[in-house]
């Protein structure tokens, strides 16, 4: 890699797309938050909802980071992660269906599900939710949970709970997805300084016990096709308060995603590569 092209391959997991670069025997660009911002844009760039760092771990052997289209980092990335776990598995990077990778949000452990030679699918382990403010971090006692609470955010009086994933959602449990204002109060929340780092909003709806419909307004890429994180933060927030039961199937607009929550959450769902390419960096 020199600073004027670089090569890059693109996944996505339910429409929630990704610029992988390869940064295991090259180093990482100087600036990946700039860099993000320019791959992700949808007319003078490659197009997506973020980039993605393969990197050498210090606590796992392999390592990924995430950056939002805004630039911002991700602590951590639930459909992202699948398509590293595919990544790095058909490049031989791993030898073990099931491996740690190192997040900013811990180790986790992704197992690739393999059909006709290819994985298609992968499931993860995403650990333990957390529930308490100082965890997303959020205003307020750190040690107390925020539960089915109403609060006033992004000028509104809303009921919501909090779930961290490794990064912070905030879960708005509404009647009808359609008609939801994701795309106003969403991003009015994202910034309501309740939430010192931001947050990601999402709107989800209950029908029946085992079934979510789930919109997602994602902090520094506004509304995405689907969020693995956000469908995890969901199926655990509909769980805790009685809306349904610990296994779930998520519908997302980019398609569904199984949830189940016993002590740690496991979310299995579709990775697909979508191409690959050289990047003509201008800067
Ligand atoms: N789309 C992702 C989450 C990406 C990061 C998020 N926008 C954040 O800033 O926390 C997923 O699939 O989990």
């Amino acid at each position: 890699m020199n600073r004027s092209t670089f090569e890059f391959v693109k996944l996505q997991g339910l429409g929630n797309d990704y610029v992988f670069i390869d940064c295991l025997d090259r180093p990482l660009p100087p600036d990946p938050s700039d860099l993000a911002r320019r791959v992700s844009d949808r007319h003078f760039g490659v197009g997506s909802d973020g980039l993605i760092a393969v990197l050498p771990g210090e606590r796992a052997s392999l390592r990924m980071r995430m950056w939002n289209a805004d630039g911002s980092e991700g602590e951590m990335c639930g459909n992202g992660l699948r398509g590293f776990a595919k990544y790095v598995f058909e490049r031989g990077y791993v030898g073990d269906h099931a491996f740690d990778v190192e997040t900013k949000a811990g180790v986790l452990r992704p197992e690739v599900l393999v059909e006709d030679g290819r994985v298609a699918r992968v499931r993860v382990d995403m650990g333990r939710p957390r529930f308490e403010r100082g965890s997303l971090p959020m205003a307020g006692a750190p040690d107390a949970p925020c539960i089915d609470e109403t609060l006033s955010l992004g000028g509104a009086e809303v009921q919501v709970t909090c779930v961290s994933m490794g990064n912070p959602h905030c879960i708005l449990f509404v009647d009808d997805v359609a008609t939801a204002p994701v795309t106003t109060l969403g991003p009015a929340i994202e910034i309501d300084p309740t939430f010192p780092r931001r947050v990601n909003v999402s709107f989800v709806a209950a029908r029946g016990p085992r079934e979510l419909h789930m919109r997602v307004w994602e902090r520094g890429s506004g509304e995405t096709l689907a969020c693995g994180t956000g469908a995890c933060a969901a199926a655990v927030a509909a769980a805790l308060t009685g809306r349904a039961e610990r296994s779930v199937v998520v519908h997302l607009p980019g398609g569904p995603l199984e949830i189940e929550w016993s002590d740690h959450v496991l979310m299995t769902g579709p990775t697909v590569e979508v191409f690959r390419g050289v990047f003509f960096d201008p800067k």
